[in-house]
């Protein structure tokens, strides 16, 4: 996968339509390259559709489907979707989660991406859901494990990439959702840093949606942190 600083910024799809979202790839144009499709689209009819229309126009998509089942379920729907020609899928961090995509993703070239604790959690939402360690230790453990599995990347907010890329190693895709350019509404993520922060911090993808999709002129908003994206690339 390219790491131009363009390909760095994934465009959430948040929106409940298909026309809506072609209608915003086409605001969007050549200023994005890589989507993101997520439930609120697909759920709300013709995501999949988009999704193939994307990688028939050459743009990489990332299928966000945060999967977890028993891993029989897992491992066939992650078959089907790894004949959608799509670049990413993500399923949620837990072992046997985690082995069954691996399973089910064989022999094709769709990448994995764990979720390790979601951008909205801090400690005491992690301690509320019944987990006794915090966000960084959570982390740490499923990154861990999905190394071992063979999982390709990780979905976990730029607080913690600096240190999973020193225990990782170059090669594990670390994709940072809880981004927002300085000024921009924080809304219901919590472990948040700007582009320019999330890149210096090792992230090879910045996964961003309101503050481009709800922008008065999304194009620009995109151009304005793929430009944070390269400052920060080449400083
Ligand atoms: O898997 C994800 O993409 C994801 C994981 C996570 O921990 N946090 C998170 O915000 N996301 C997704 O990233 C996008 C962030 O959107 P904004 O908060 O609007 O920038 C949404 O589509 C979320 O579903």
């Amino acid at each position: 996968m390219q790491t131009n600083a363009r390909d760095r910024l994934i465009t959430a799809l948040d929106v409940p339509s298909a026309d809506e979202a072609l209608a915003l790839v086409e605001r969007l144009g050549d200023a994005v390259s890589f989507y993101k499709i997520g439930m609120e689209l697909v759920y709300g009819g013709g995501g999949l559709a988009v999704a193939e229309r994307l990688v028939t126009a050459g743009k990489k998509v990332f299928l966000d489907l945060k999967l977890h089942d028993i891993p029989n379920t897992v491992e066939r729907a992650t078959a089907q979707v790894a004949q959608l020609g799509v670049h990413l899928l993500t399923v949620h961090g837990y072992p046997q989660t985690m082995r069954a995509a691996h399973a089910g993703r064989a022999g094709s070239g769709l990448k994995l991406l764990a979720v390790t604790v979601m951008t909205s959690y801090d400690d005491a939402d992690l301690a509320a859901a019944g987990y006794a360690e915090g966000v960084a230790e959570t982390v740490r453990r499923r990154a861990g494990q999905a190394r071992d599995i063979g999982i390709d990347g990780l979905i976990l907010s730029p607080h913690e990439a600096a240190a999973m890329r020193a225990a990782l190693g170059p090669s594990m895709l670390l994709v940072t959702p809880g981004v927002r350019p300085a000024g921009s509404a924080v809304g219901d993520q919590k472990r948040v840093m700007t582009p320019g922060e999330a890149i210096r911090a090792g992230a090879d993808h910045l996964v961003v949606g309101r503050p481009v999709t709800a922008a008065s002129d999304p194009r620009a908003a995109a151009e304005a942190i793929v430009a944070e994206i390269s400052a920060n690339l080449t400083a």
